[in-house]
């Protein structure tokens, strides 16, 4: 079945689905989010970062052509990409196919994806000046992804759709570096150099990404992550006073929604706790911090996601099921762990790899 026939077959009607898809009792009722949710499980969901994405033959086949903004912009290769993962590995959760510079680019900004470089922006934000150019978004402005997730959480049905958005920092980091950066020179220059400045440039951007979540929500969407990628470049004080503020507000602003909020960044394991902080539902760990030991950081009543090295999976099948084995003994007696990478999918990975790990921890963790 093509995008094209689907959207003929379920067409997204302007009031939206009949019931709320997030309210639907199978989806309710689905691993992820009850996991999200630290109930009982049937078995420990999976998912990954960059699920969807270059792993897959099939993905690079459907983007030929396309550059990686146009093609966020489609709705009928949105819901295609979306679910790429969904059918070939049988996950127990998708990923809204998009990037975290969808709305930077949807308020207006001069910015490009490049291949195998990342976010490029044609002219940084660093001066007060600059910041006039960050207007809020408005829903109408990223029409495509309301239309992209009522197609996919009319095709999804039980599997939940996780939404997601770029948080302030890590927005902030591209905006002001001009692209991706080692060491966020430009970044911390601001940050402590003109706080107030700064302080402004994280509330802009902490409305916009709020806005661009409550899109996805208001859509749809069961779930939702905040990557804030490079917060684990600051020290946990400068986290805490210059940056927590801006994910806090965002998370608080989608909090009476009622959907489950993820809060991931990599090399968190000193800012773990801080993250927790901000008031999310569930924090993700990378690969450098044994999970238990994560789940301690971040403290109760919140569920943990993670955290196998994403090049464990360039090793042979009985290492990658050792290493998974660790991760899931590090989680025992955890209420609510959610399986995942502890970043993304790398690029070259065997997608083979990938399914056969989800059928391995549905396996070793069946109830
Ligand atoms: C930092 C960051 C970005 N984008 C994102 C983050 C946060 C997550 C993380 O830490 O990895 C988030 C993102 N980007 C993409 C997704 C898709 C959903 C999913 O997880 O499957 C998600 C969740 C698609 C994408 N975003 C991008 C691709 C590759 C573009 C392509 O396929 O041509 C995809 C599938 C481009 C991108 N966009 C960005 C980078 C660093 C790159 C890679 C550049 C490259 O190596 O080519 C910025």
């Amino acid at each position: 079945m093509t995008a094209d026939d689907r959207t003929a077959a379920q067409p997204p009607s302007a009031a939206g689905p009949a019931a709320p898809a997030a309210t639907a009792p199978a989806l309710a009722d689905s691993a992820f989010l009850r996991a999200c949710r630290r109930e009982p499980v049937p078995h420990t969901p999976v998912w990954f970062m960059r699920q969807a994405g270059r792993s897959l033959p099939e993905y690079r086949k459907v983007r030929e052509g396309i550059g990686m903004l146009d093609s966020c912009m489609r709705p009928d290769l949105v819901t295609e990409i979306t679910l790429q993962p969904v059918r070939r590995h049988g996950v127990d959760a998708a990923i809204y196919f998009s990037d975290i510079v969808v709305p930077l680019k949807a308020i207006g900004l001069d910015l490009d994806i490049k291949p195998g470089v990342g976010p490029v922006v044609e002219r940084p934000v660093r001066s007060r000046a600059d910041l006039e150019r960050l207007r809020p978004l408005e829903p109408g402005d990223v029409e495509y992804v309301t239309e992209a997730v009522r197609m996919l959480t009319a095709e999804l049905g039980a599997t939940p759709l996780i939404g997601f958005a770029g948080a302030p920092f890590t927005l902030a980091s591209y905006l002001v570096e001009g692209g991706p950066s080692r060491n966020h020179e430009h970044t911390k220059a601001m940050m402590y150099g003109d706080p107030e400045l700064w302080a402004d440039l994280l509330d802009r951007l902490a409305d916009i990404t709020t806005a661009f979540l409550k899109v996805q929500i208001e859509a749809g969407a069961s779930a939702v992550q905040l990557f804030d990628s490079w917060a684990g470049a600051l020290a946990p004080a400068d986290y805490r006073a210059s940056v927590l503020p801006a994910s806090a507000k965002v998370f608080d602003a989608v909090a009476h929604y009622g959907v489950p909020r993820i809060h991931f960044g990599v090399g968190t394991g000193e800012l773990l706790g801080a993250m927790s902080e901000a008031g999310p539902d569930v924090v993700g760990a990378d690969w450098r911090v044994p999970l238990d030991e994560a789940a301690r950081r971040i403290g109760p009543d919140k569920a943990v996601q993670g955290n196998l090295d994403p090049a464990v999976l360039f090793a042979p099948r009985e290492a990658v099921e050792t290493q998974a084995r660790r991760v899931l003994d590090a989680a025992r007696g955890l209420p609510g762990h959610i399986f995942n990478l502890g970043h993304g999918v790398l690029p070259d990975t065997d997608p083979d790899a990938l399914t056969r790990l989800v059928e391995y921890v549905h396996e070793q963790t069946a109830r």
